[in-house]
């Protein structure tokens, strides 16, 4: 059977690597099946550091090979923040709404044309005994004034996707993996995937 484990907590993330993956035959597990593994603290200060950090500490404690995903969003008119933090943006325990809710208000009174932002996504393969890999992917697009949809997690509600003209949770999810800054730095792994995945199999 072949396996990739995510090393992430995020019931929206574990989602859409089972969309992306599931189709190939591939099964995902992530953190939520393996409760007893301890959180990760995130404290590189970019997201490659953070998704290395995730993906190295579950490969350990597994060993096995493991996929760290640290992921955010970058918004041009607030000097790229909140970037690494955007998980705990509004403060902890993090809140998807909250972080929302801080971002328009932040936002308030700029015009469109200055509300340019990217999600950002730095993949981590860690491999016991072995160094870490990294790609990362982006996504384009501009932060709306309200929210809009109900698909996806995080900040997609008021992410606007300029070539689909619809906000990120108006997508499908297929809409969604098609574009998307995980599915573009997922894309950069596929050329790597197979023999990462042989070696999966092989632990
Ligand atoms: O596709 C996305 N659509 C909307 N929002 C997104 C997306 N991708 C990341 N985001 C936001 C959610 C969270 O505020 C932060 C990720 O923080 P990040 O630390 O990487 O993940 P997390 O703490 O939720 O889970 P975990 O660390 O267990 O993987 O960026
Ligand atoms: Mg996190």
């Amino acid at each position: 059977m072949k396996e990739v484990i995510i090393a992430t907590k995020n019931p929206g993330k574990a989602r859409e690597f089972e969309q992306i993956f599931t189709p190939r035959g591939i099964v995902v597990k992530t953190l939520l099946d393996f409760p007893e593994i301890p959180d990760v603290e995130e404290t590189g200060t970019t997201f490659e550091e953070n998704a290395i950090l995730k993906a190295e500490a579950v490969s350990r404690a597994l060993n096995k090979m493991v996929i760290g995903d640290d992921s955010g969003l970058m918004v041009d008119a607030l000097e790229r923040r909140p970037g690494i933090y955007s998980a705990r943006y509004a403060g902890e325990p993090k809140n998807d709404q909250a972080n929302t809710n801080k971002l328009l208000n932040e936002l308030t009174g700029i015009p469109d044309a200055r509300r340019s932002a990217r999600f950002y996504c730095a993949l981590a393969v860690a491999v016991p005994n072995q160094k870490p890999i990294t790609v990362s992917g982006t996504c384009e697009g501009r932060i709306l004034e309200e929210q809009r949809g109900s698909n996806g997690f995080g900040y997609d509600p008021v992410f606007y996707v300029p070539e689909k003209g619809l906000a990120m949770a108006e997508l499908s999810s297929d809409e969604k993996n098609n574009i998307s800054h995980r599915a573009n730095a997922l894309k950069k792994l596929e050329v790597i995937l197979d023999s990462i995945l042989e070696s999966a199999e092989q632990s």
